[in-house]
């Protein structure tokens, strides 16, 4: 069984803030682990320091057990590591099929990548927008659409930083659905996420932050009983299942 995705004693300081302080965590292989916490928490930040964006001031990054040595982000995703942005990154003048079928340059998996692509977007409920203009669409679906991108190259760890801000509710259960498929499909999730309901949802394991620490780590049912998450993150109220 391989081991995913582990992250050792990241570190970041802008100026004399600690945006991320020593945390430690791992996103197993074929798993969909949340890392959730309050704004500021630094969750971006780790985000941007496993993706090459940003330089970490210490810590280290293990792909199945490997380092990753590389600060690089193209190498990083040639690696395999791939991500989203808060707000969806696509191609405006290119149609949706044509967004998708970059991925497969990214990728060099150029066989029957039309194909794929047009189950993907099948998959994702975009099948019928597949010659529109991606700038025609919801930002939401644009949202869906830069995913439907990504798992065209077949990643193997995709870190999603808030995937279902803007969704309607029909786009987040897709969303949700889609993650789920390509969990079993053996794909490596990290999902950075507001909506605690599908994190709650769709994650085996949820690392907690707060003020750049991790505070708790466990299943759904084990965080949400945090007394330090429920101060933290919640000041107290119930986490929202
Ligand atoms: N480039 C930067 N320069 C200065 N400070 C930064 C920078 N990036 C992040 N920070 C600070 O680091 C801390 C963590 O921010 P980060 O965006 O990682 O949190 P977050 O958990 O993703 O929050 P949100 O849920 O609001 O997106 C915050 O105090 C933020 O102001």
């Amino acid at each position: 069984m391989p081991h995913g995705l582990e992250v050792r004693g990241l570190a970041k300081s802008y100026g004399g803030v600690r945006a991320v302080d020593g945390v430690s965590f791992a996103a197993a292989a074929g798993r969909i682990t949340g890392l959730v916490g309050p704004n500021g928490a630094g969750k971006t930040t780790v985000l941007n320091l496993l993706t090459g964006v940003d330089r970490p001031d210490a810590g280290e990054l293990l792909l199945d057990g490997r380092p990753v040595e590389t600060r690089q982000p193209h190498r990083i995703a040639r690696l395999g590591i791939v991500r989203t942005f808060q707000s969806a990154r696509v191609f405006p003048n290119l149609d949706v099929l044509d967004n998708v079928l970059v991925g497969a340059d990214c990728g060099r998996q150029r066989d029957g990548a039309t194909e794929r692509a047009r189950e993907l977007l099948d998959v994702f409920g975009l099948g019928a927008r597949a010659r529109d203009r991606a700038a025609d669409l919801s930002s939401g679906a644009q949202k869906i659409l830069e995913l439907a991108r990504l798992l065209l190259a077949r990643p193997k760890v995709i870190l999603l930083d808030e995937p279902a801000a803007g969704l309607s509710e029909h786009e987040t259960q897709r969303l949700a659905d889609t993650l789920v498929a390509a969990r079993d499909a053996g794909l490596t999730v990290l999902l950075v996420e507001h909506n605690l309901r599908l994190v709650m949802g769709v994650c085996e394991r949820i690392v907690v932050l707060d003020a750049g620490k991790v505070i708790a780590t466990g299943s759904p049912e084990q965080v949400q009983a945090d007394a330090a998450v429920r101060q933290a993150y919640l000041g107290g109220q119930r986490v929202a299942g």
